[in-house]
């Protein structure tokens, strides 16, 4: 089975449906998504997540919504509507770009619709279609590319201990269930495995949400791929007592939105990382399309970070387990916290350019310049930044 976060089926009518994360890795549940309201709630609950995935989410959910209404026939009342339905999309979730990102595509889109010649409601509702299911293949292939471009980085910058093959840690979930498939950073990992060079991948826990014990550990078990989970505190560790005998040769993580100067935010625990891969003289990349990559905004400080509510750090919801089994029947949720005790739940982190290697996209690995400075401007100057394609291999 191909692990799907999103299905779509192109319309009339279109249909889309998104596997609800938070049922697993035990339940592999399906659910309806007919208009940019259901998306909305979708993507604040987090029954789907991940920064590419939640913008091709909302993306489609508007477009499943123009195709069973009756849009005004009128272009410009028409792409009023469309654009107020991407601003609301928008205040799902703030961190991640993507969204922002493809909301402004999209406004672009119609926009152009609207000033054709004979533009109708149904002439800008079939650009806006078009251009929303783009994403979805765009995205694949995307991702395809840069696990290519950070398989052979990793490969030609490995740790000296390291044999033929390579060990890598990698941090929440960055693979088919954070994307429309394949994955950003874990699809690295998938390039390494596919080619025959990967030794093992270590995966943390990515506390509270656990998008790494629940949702990548049930990727790579999936894809059996040689890998192991650790807790998020059991990183430094690991480093000091197995990077040479494991062969670790890098920490390669997602983003949700990466600055022009190259301050990447990502799930919490990102920044802990970077210092120890730093300590540990180990590779810290961050993989990520350029859909990723925020030009407008400077440098991390002016990245915002949602903050997700104190009862997911205190209260875990599972299927029992009564010591010897699960019983996928009954669905409890437990308290692991003192009553009272104050919470901070910052959904992510900023990590400084500097603990940064190189940024892994779909044109190339982006490396600073000899004084330290990322200049990711020029990959959207249709410039590769490392101009060593990648030998597609394996996949
Ligand atoms: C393909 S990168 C996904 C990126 O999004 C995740 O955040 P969340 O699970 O809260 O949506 C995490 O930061 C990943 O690196």
């Amino acid at each position: 089975m191909v692990l799907e976060a999103i299905r779509y089926t192109p319309g009339p009518p279109s249909q889309l449906q998104i596997l609800d994360q938070l049922k697993l890795p035990h339940t592999e549940v399906y659910d309806d998504i007919y208009s940019s309201s259901d998306a909305w709630r979708a993507i604040k609950e987090m029954r789907t997540r991940g920064a590419p995935a939640i913008a091709i989410v909302a993306a489609l959910g508007l477009a499943v919504e123009l195709n069973k209404m009756e849009l005004s026939d009128s272009a410009p009342e028409a792409e009023i509507f469309i654009k107020q339905r991407l601003d609301y999309l928008v205040t799902s979730r703030p961190t991640a770009v993507n969204l922002a990102d493809a909301a402004r595509k999209l406004r672009k889109i119609v926009e152009k619709a609207a000033a054709a010649q004979g533009a109708t409601g149904d002439s800008l509702r079939q650009a806006y279609t078009k251009a929303s299911e783009k994403m979805l293949v765009d995205d694949v292939s995307d991702n395809k590319a840069i696990g290519q471009y950070g398989a052979e980085w990793i490969l030609k910058n490995r740790a000296t201990s390291a044999g033929e093959t390579v060990s890598v840690i990698t941090h929440c979930n960055t693979g088919s269930l954070a994307t429309a498939g394949y994955g950003t950073a874990l699809g690295v990992i998938r390039s390494l495995h596919a080619r025959k060079s990967l030794k093992h991948a270590f995966c943390t826990e990515t506390r509270p949400y656990n998008q790494g014990s629940r949702l990548t550990a049930f990727e790579l078990v999936h894809d059996q791929i040689p890998a192991t989970l650790i807790t998020d505190s059991m990183a430094a560790a690991l480093l000091r007592i197995k990077s040479s005998s494991e062969s670790i040769s890098a920490i390669v993580v997602g983003a949700d939105r990466v600055a022009a100067n190259g301050d990447t935010a990502n799930k919490i625990g990102t920044y802990s990382l970077a210092i120890i891969a730093k300590y540990h003289g180990i590779k810290f990349l961050v993989a990520a399309p350029r859909t990723t990559i925020d030009l407008e905004t400077k440098s991390g400080e002016q990245i915002i970070i949602e903050e997700r509510p104190g009862r997911e750090v205190t209260l875990v919801k599972g299927p029992r387990h009564d010591g010897v089994s699960l019983d996928l029947n009954v669905v409890e949720t437990v308290s692991i916290a003192a009553s009272g005790i104050g919470i901070w739940n910052p959904a992510f982190d900023v990590t400084p350019a500097e603990l940064i290697d190189g940024i892994i996209t779909e044109v190339g690995v982006v490396e600073k310049d000899s004084n330290g400075v990322f200049h990711l401007d020029k990959i959207f100057d249709g410039l590769d930044v490392e101009m060593h394609p990648p030998t597609i291999g394996g996949i």
